[in-house]
């Protein structure tokens, strides 16, 4: 959705991982991420990147004590090592990961238990945390670092501007720590330290991310400065900032609604109408009117909405809902749109809950059903029954309707018995 240096277009985290590549700091990256994105993340950056996925979406605090106890675990990391987290909705410019690099050697000199890096301020935000140095001016150290005298996360607009004026940065989301440090915070609240053990009690993690859990509470932090442009586009209005055109998918903004950015998924036209400071955007998950400023407020209103996928990258292509009803005796229909990307296939799989009916709408494949082989191509049906062993490959791009009947349709209703087509047409 952002244009990078050559105006191609790319997602956040491929902008991230472009980044981290050109600083030399790819090789030495893990990504947390939850369940939901794993295929998604895999289309946009490629298989190789070493993945820890979340049992459950919770918040940052527990994604992190994850990838600590990850670490600690399987990457044999030693307890002094340094580990630094970012996240993946920071547009920064490349200069930011220099600052980056500076991270261990400060936590090292400085002899702090954290290290944050730290923006300029434009305005009183109520969005970020605010780090507020001892001396506003860089020590005489080797490395470019302030001692912190506190940290708030989130203030009102009022006290914001109060530490504004005390010269205080904005946080970047960026927390470098020793592994020692956040293991001994798991332990000390009697969770383990072992990757599949605590993976078995993430939910006694505290639902909360690391900027109160930990950043508040601790006690000798440092922060480096950054000079550069730094906005956090994990909101609707700050992304819209960096998008070069008003109306992204079919729609129309009328010429009088002033700073009102459209973002429509669908394939339906959105019109906005003399409206102005506004963002609309609409996707197979949802639509969302609102005001500019008000737009972060999102995840606080949505929290306790929890809704199945709708629309879902995989490795093979992706697929969107188009369709989903309940009748009072509980069966439910589903129907789904599916495109396997040319050479992809599904998994060799089965369902304990539902049947399918698959409509080949486009393009041409091959199918097994039970063990037998048969080519498909636009117009054929297929009958699949609960229990009955299938999958598919595309030979061209191959797309399909999908109507699923039966008792509770979750993706997870999908007992898989091998992903490739080699191991598929070996056990076949
Ligand atoms: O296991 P895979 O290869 O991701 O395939 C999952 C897809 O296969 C289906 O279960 C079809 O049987 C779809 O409903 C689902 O999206």
């Amino acid at each position: 959705m952002i244009k990078n240096e050559d105006t191609k277009l790319e997602s956040m985290i491929q902008r991230v991982w472009r980044q981290l590549h050109s600083a030399q700091l790819a090789n030495n990256t893990h990504i947390v991420t939850n369940k939901a994105q794993v295929d998604m993340i895999q289309n946009q950056i490629g298989t190789g990147i070493p993945l820890i996925v979340e049992p459950e979406r919770r918040d940052t605090f527990p994604a992190i004590a994850l990838a600590a106890s990850y670490l600690y675990t399987f990457a044999e990391a030693s307890l002094d090592e340094i580990v630094c987290v970012l996240p993946v909705d920071a547009y920064v410019e490349n200069c930011f990961f220099e600052r980056m690099k500076k991270i261990e050697e400060t936590i090292l000199e400085s002899g702090a238990t954290l290290a944050l890096i730290g923006a300029y301020p434009s305005y009183p935000s109520e969005k970020y945390g605010y780090i507020v140095p001892r001396h506003p001016t860089l020590n005489e150290h080797r490395m470019p670092y302030m001692t912190v005298q506190k940290f708030i996360e989130k203030p009102h607009k009022e006290e914001a501007q109060k530490l504004i004026e005390q010269k205080a940065l904005w946080n970047c989301g960026v927390f470098a720590f020793t592994l020692d440090y956040l293991l001994g915070l798991l332990s000390d609240s009697g969770l383990p330290l072992q990757y599949e053990e605590l993976v078995k009690r993430y939910a006694e993690l505290p639902a909360t991310s690391f900027d109160y859990e930990v950043v508040e509470k601790a006690g000798h932090i440092v922060v480096i400065p950054y000079e550069g442009e730094w906005r956090d586009l994990g909101t609707w209005n700050t992304l819209t900032e960096k998008m070069d055109t008003h109306v992204i998918g079919k729609g129309v903004v009328s010429i009088d609604s002033s700073n009102t950015h459209l973002i429509n998924e669908l394939e339906i036209p959105v019109a906005i109408l003399g409206l102005s400071n506004i963002v609309v955007v609409s996707s197979p998950d949802g639509i969302l009117v609102s005001d500019k400023s008000a737009s972060p407020r999102i995840k606080e209103i949505m929290q306790n909405m929890r809704q199945r996928p709708m629309y879902e990258e995989r490795r093979w292509g992706w697929y969107r809902v188009l369709d989903y009803q309940k009748s009072e005796d509980g069966k439910e229909v589903l129907t789904k749109r599916l495109n396997i990307l040319a050479g992809k296939n599904l998994s060799y799989q089965m369902h304990l809950k539902r049947t399918e009916v698959w409509t080949i709408i486009s393009g041409e494949g091959e199918f097994i059903l039970n063990g037998k082989w048969s080519r498909i191509k636009q117009g054929d049906v297929l009958q699949i029954p609960i229990g009955a062993r299938h999958a598919a490959k595309a030979t061209s791009d191959l797309e399909l309707i999908e109507v699923q009947i039966g008792n509770e349709l979750i993706e997870e209703d999908i007992v898989r018995f091998c992903m490739t087509w080699e191991e598929i047409e070996k056990g076949v």
